[in-house]
């Protein structure tokens, strides 16, 4: 019996899954919902639904069985114009059904970055046929980065280097989209230096800033992340301007991942995402309140005093190279026998290449120490047939 709030989660990965167990923390009623059987976050959940979520009447059936106090969507791909009825008839969206329906394609957020609020973004142009595209690759110049509007993680994106490249980039970019359009970005490249998630919390205390967290990436994926990431006084003050802007703009209360490029003498927006962010996973070892404690105190409506770096910390996802039904990793005990470190095994599934199926994080006395532990126990990890 609960006698407390009931959270219906959208999207069931890994992220989901530690907002689960911090909501639980707090004696909240969970219930999961994923395109698939055995997500991580139903493994945590009080119940789970597997449904199309993309399928209106689906995700309204859930929603209306349920009756949840707050609905909070865990990955872009959701039927977010019923999220946006779903909100006007009473229930609750984290942060917003607005956030979530910008957020959920490329063109609704890059626009109203770049021509609503007017902040910086690398030049972009849409395209919906090989015609277009290719004029629209031409205008911005080789390299050029090329998105399908609809994807997270990297999948179909690519960098056009040159005209010869146009129809692979195109063929990516069709196959890798989460939904059935042709419609992409073309995006200028940025030559940036580094690249940061700024976490951002809109809670009962107003607006807070996580410490940066500096990230590589591969193919459009994180390969690693680590905090605090060094920036200067001015890096620091255009990307909390930018930050503040953005999630002014989007409303609501919960935690967003604002990713930033640091490039020479300018800091660009490129997006963000209205809940956890994956490369902020560094932060369940690294802060007093992990991103995902920080998203259910926020949503909740209670205070977040302070949010503090307790030590330099730094995360390196395992990713699965090829397709496994059943599946072991293998190594875990060599990986734990590091020095400060931990690991979060996501329990999917199912693996198939560049699926990310576990993560190592760990501490040290300086960020160049946690990143040395975390590869160390990455390297670790072996992913075999069970
Ligand atoms: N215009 C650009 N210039 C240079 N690099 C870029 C550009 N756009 C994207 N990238 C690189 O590709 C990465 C992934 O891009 P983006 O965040 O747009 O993809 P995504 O599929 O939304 O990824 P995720 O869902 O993990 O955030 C960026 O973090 C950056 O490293
Ligand atoms: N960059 C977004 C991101 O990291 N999202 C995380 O990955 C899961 C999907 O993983 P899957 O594709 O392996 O099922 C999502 O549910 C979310 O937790
Ligand atoms: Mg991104």
């Amino acid at each position: 019996m609960y006698i407390s709030q009931k959270l219906l989660l959208l999207g069931s990965g890994e992220l989901g899954k530690e907002v689960i167990i911090e909501a639980q923390r707090l004696g909240i009623e969970t219930v999961a919902v994923d395109r698939y059987e055995g997500a991580p976050a139903m493994h945590a959940a009080d119940r789970s639904y597997v449904i199309d979520m993309l399928d209106r009447q689906a995700l309204r059936e859930v929603v209306e069985k349920e009756k949840p106090d707050l609905i909070v969507p865990e990955i872009e791909a959701i039927a977010t114009a019923e999220l946006v009825k779903l909100e006007e008839e009473g229930y609750r969206v984290i942060p917003t059904a607005r956030a979530a329906r910008l957020t959920m394609d490329r063109e609704g957020i890059r626009r109203l970055a770049a021509e609503t609020l007017g902040l910086p973004t690398a030049a972009y142009r849409f395209a919906d046929t090989f015609e277009q595209f290719s004029d629209a690759a031409r205008a911005m110049g080789f390299p050029c980065v090329v998105k399908p509007l609809m994807s997270s993680s990297g999948k179909g994106q690519s960098v056009c280097r040159s005209e010869a490249d146009l129809d692979r980039c195109w063929t990516i970019a069709m196959e890798g989209g989460r939904v059935q359009q042709a419609r992409v970005i073309v995006e200028e490249f940025i030559s940036f230096e580094s690249e940061i998630t700024l976490l951002t919390v809109r809670s009962a205390s107003g607006t807070s800033f996580c410490p940066p967290i500096g990230h590589v990436q591969k193919d459009g994926d994180y390969i690693e992340s680590w905090q605090p990431h060094e920036m200067t006084e001015q890096q620091t003050k255009e990307a909390e301007f930018i930050a503040k802007a953005i999630t002014d703009e989007l409303g609501g209360a919960g935690i967003f991942g604002v990713e930033l490029f640091l490039a020479k003498d300018k800091v660009y927006f490129s997006e963000v995402s209205p809940r956890p962010h994956d490369t902020g996973l560094v932060t369940l070892v690294s802060q007093n309140l992990s991103e995902f404690a920080l998203h259910v105190r926020a949503i909740l409506g209670y205070p977040i005093p302070e949010i503090v770096n307790v030590a330099p910390g730094a995360s390196r996802p395992l990713k699965a190279e090829s397709e496994l039904d059943d599946y072991r990793i293998g190594g875990i005990g060599d990986a734990l026998s590091v020095p400060c470190t931990q690991l979060r095994a996501f329990g999917k599934p199912v693996t198939k290449p560049g699926r990310r199926i576990a993560v190592t994080l760990s501490t040290g006395e300086s960020v160049e120490e946690a990143r040395d532990r975390a590869k160390k126990a990455l390297d670790c990890l072996t992913i075999h047939e069970a």
